[in-house]
């Protein structure tokens, strides 16, 4: 019997390994940073994380949109389905050294990301959502093990999870008026795989982040059975090229109900 053709997701995960695995290399090694022209920083490893994951997907024949080929100049044509790869998410946490940060491939179609692989290179934990739901494991020694389903989980009071590198003020209101317990503080995509996995309810993002920030991340939760929504209480959708990429500000929640509500009092705050 032939061997079944390796799935968008298979590949994807594939990728976000091997990445992952040069990420560790330069990890372990002195960091050179170089400013990008925005005056965030770079290194050595998003850009070689970024190659090898060019090199997997650009069999699938799907454009690719990534930060650091967008950071060089490279917008491909971008039709209904394309792949946004974040090599490196967490920088700035990559940097201080402290594992908060993430490899990340999501698969974009008509708007919505419908697919999404998220791992974390010091720690082995990967993060997958597609049509088939959302799942965690840990890869060890290049494979996929202790793989299981996923899912988010509501609290009366929920638990709050904000950006380490990047706050706002209006943040400490919020938690005030939605009553909740303000305990997490991480960097990188991670936070929607806190929310996936049931360990938060929310993340509220009243700073700028790019559709490769996200993408990945949103699959994640969505499968899981969260939501991201952006202040008009909508779906947070992708395929932004004319405003650069960049997303407006945004809650990912356990539930559409709570994303809605935290949204609503948001904008309220922001106004
Ligand atoms: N002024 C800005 N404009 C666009 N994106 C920004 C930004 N400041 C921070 N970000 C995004 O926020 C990400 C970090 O998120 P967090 O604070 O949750 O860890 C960064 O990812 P990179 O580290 O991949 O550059 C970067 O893309
Ligand atoms: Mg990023």
């Amino acid at each position: 019997m032939a061997t079944p053709a390796p799935s968008l997701t298979d590949i994807a995960i594939a990728a976000a390994i091997e990445a992952a695995e040069t990420i560790c290399t330069i990890y372990h090694r002195p960091i050179q940073v170089i400013s990008k022209d925005d005056g965030s920083p770079v290194t050595e490893a998003d850009r070689a994380a970024e190659d090898v994951i060019i090199r997997h997907l650009e069999a699938t024949g799907i454009p690719m949109l990534g930060e650091e080929s967008v950071a060089a100049g490279i917008v491909p044509t971008l039709g209904d389905l394309y792949f946004v790869v974040d090599p490196l998410d967490g920088t700035k946490e990559f940097i201080k050294r402290n594992g908060e940060f993430t490899v990340n491939i999501g698969l974009v179609q008509n708007g919505r990301p419908v697919m999404g692989v998220v791992l974390a290179p010091t720690t082995g934990e990967i993060f997958v959502g597609d049509e088939g739901g959302a799942w965690s494991g840990k890869i060890v020694d290049g494979v996929v093990t202790e793989r299981r389903p996923i899912g988010v989980a509501a609290r009366p009071r929920p638990k709050i999870v904000a950006s380490r590198s990047h706050g706002h003020a209006a943040l400490e209101q919020l938690c005030r008026t939605l009553d909740v317990e303000a305990d997490l503080s991480v960097g990188s995509s991670l936070k929607f795989c806190l929310l996936a996995r049931g360990e938060a309810q929310l993340y509220p993002r009243f700073t700028p982040t790019c559709e490769w920030d996200t993408a990945a991340g949103q699959a994640v939760l969505e499968a899981a059975g969260g939501a991201v929504v952006t202040l008009d209480g909508a779906p947070m959708a992708y395929g932004k090229g004319s405003l650069k990429f960049l997303n407006p500000y945004f809650v990912a929640a356990a539930s559409l109900d709570l994303a809605q509500q935290a949204a609503a009092e948001m904008r309220r705050l922001l106004d």
